[in-house]
């Protein structure tokens, strides 16, 4: 019995990586049983028939999944939102940002076409850049047509399997073709996995960039932002998490409570208004939301 990790999921067949080599499993009965179908992402054992094939036993426990792509066990989501071509747009940014945050994935910013950036929109990008690294989170401005930051993104791979995502435009191929110019013939692939848009993509498959893995489709859905629950949104905002020590409430909402610490920062400027509504939006949606069966 050997031990690996689903890189790719094709026809019924899942390549697991082991030892520097890829054996080709099929998933066998066992999971009809189990009920749980292997993602690519996936930590399993099996048993090799030869040096190229076998079967899977037993998938060990997730720390995650996505639904788009299917995946399983993703560190990281490199979050793409170019500066201008299209705008940058924090109420989608602060979508995704809830869903990784809900998932425990580690977010990346990547502020795309920076070399577009004219002297009249410079400030607004640069005060959302402050922005978001006052919130703690790593913010690397790039342009894949002047490479100006493309490397520093490069050691973030290293030992992760990490998902790309953003809307479409933004640059996310052009950013994998910079980073994996090697990749030749497989980047035209990429690139059709990722232009692929709202189709679910029944390929999935890792590649590697920088000593770690990457999914070769662009991730999340509105899927997955329906299954948030009211009470986990505020965990999401780490800027609110940091004070709601200070809410008179425990389990305060920050939206009617009274002596509300977060509403407080809001109030006097250190949490930007956007994000504060954004909140507030989302708090909507989902008391709005109705209920699934
Ligand atoms: N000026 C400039 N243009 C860029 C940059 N990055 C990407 N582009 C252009 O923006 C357009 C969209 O880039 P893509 O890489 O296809 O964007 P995408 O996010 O993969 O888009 P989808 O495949 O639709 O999801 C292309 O015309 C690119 O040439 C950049 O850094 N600077
Ligand atoms: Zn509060």
């Amino acid at each position: 019995m050997a031990e690996g990790k689903i890189i790719k999921a094709l026809s019924g067949f899942y390549y697991v990586l082991s030892e520097g080599r890829v054996y080709q499993c099929r998933g066998r009965g066992v999971f009809r049983k189990r009920k749980v179908t292997p993602l690519v992402g996936d930590y399993v054992s099996f048993q090799a028939e030869n040096e190229r094939e076998g079967y899977i036993l037993d998938v060990f426990e997730r720390k995650n999944e996505l639904v788009r792509p299917p995946i399983a066990n993703i560190d990281q989501a490199i979050l793409v939102f170019s500066a201008v071509e299209p705008d940058f747009n924090p109420a989608l940014l602060d979508r995704f940002l809830v869903l990784i945050e809900a998932k425990h994935i580690r977010p990346i910013i990547v502020v795309s076409k920076m070399d577009l950036v004219d002297d009249e929109t410079k400030p607004r990008i640069e005060q959302y850049i402050c922005d978001y690294r006052q919130i703690g989170y790593d913010v690397l401005e790039v342009s894949t047509k002047t490479r100006a930051g493309v490397e520093s993104l490069l050691p973030y791979f290293e030992g992760n399997v990490s998902v790309f995502a953003g809307q479409s435009g933004v640059g996310k191929s052009s950013l994998l073709n910079a980073l994996r110019p090697d990749l030749q013939l497989k980047t035209g692939h990429i690139s059709h996995h990722l232009g692929r848009g709202k189709h679910t993509t029944r390929h999935v498959e890792l590649i590697e960039i920088g000593g770690g893995f990457v999914a070769d489709t662009p991730g999340f859905s509105a899927l997955e932002f329906d299954e948030i629950a009211l009470e986990q949104l505020p965990l999401c905002f780490p800027e609110f998490v940091a004070r709601s020590g200070g809410c008179k409430f425990r389990g305060c909402t920050h939206t009617a409570e009274p002596k509300c610490a977060v509403k407080e920062a809001f109030a006097s400027g250190d949490i930007p208004c956007y994000r504060y509504e954004h909140y507030v939006s989302f708090v909507e949606e989902i008391k709005e939301r109705k209920p699934r069966y």
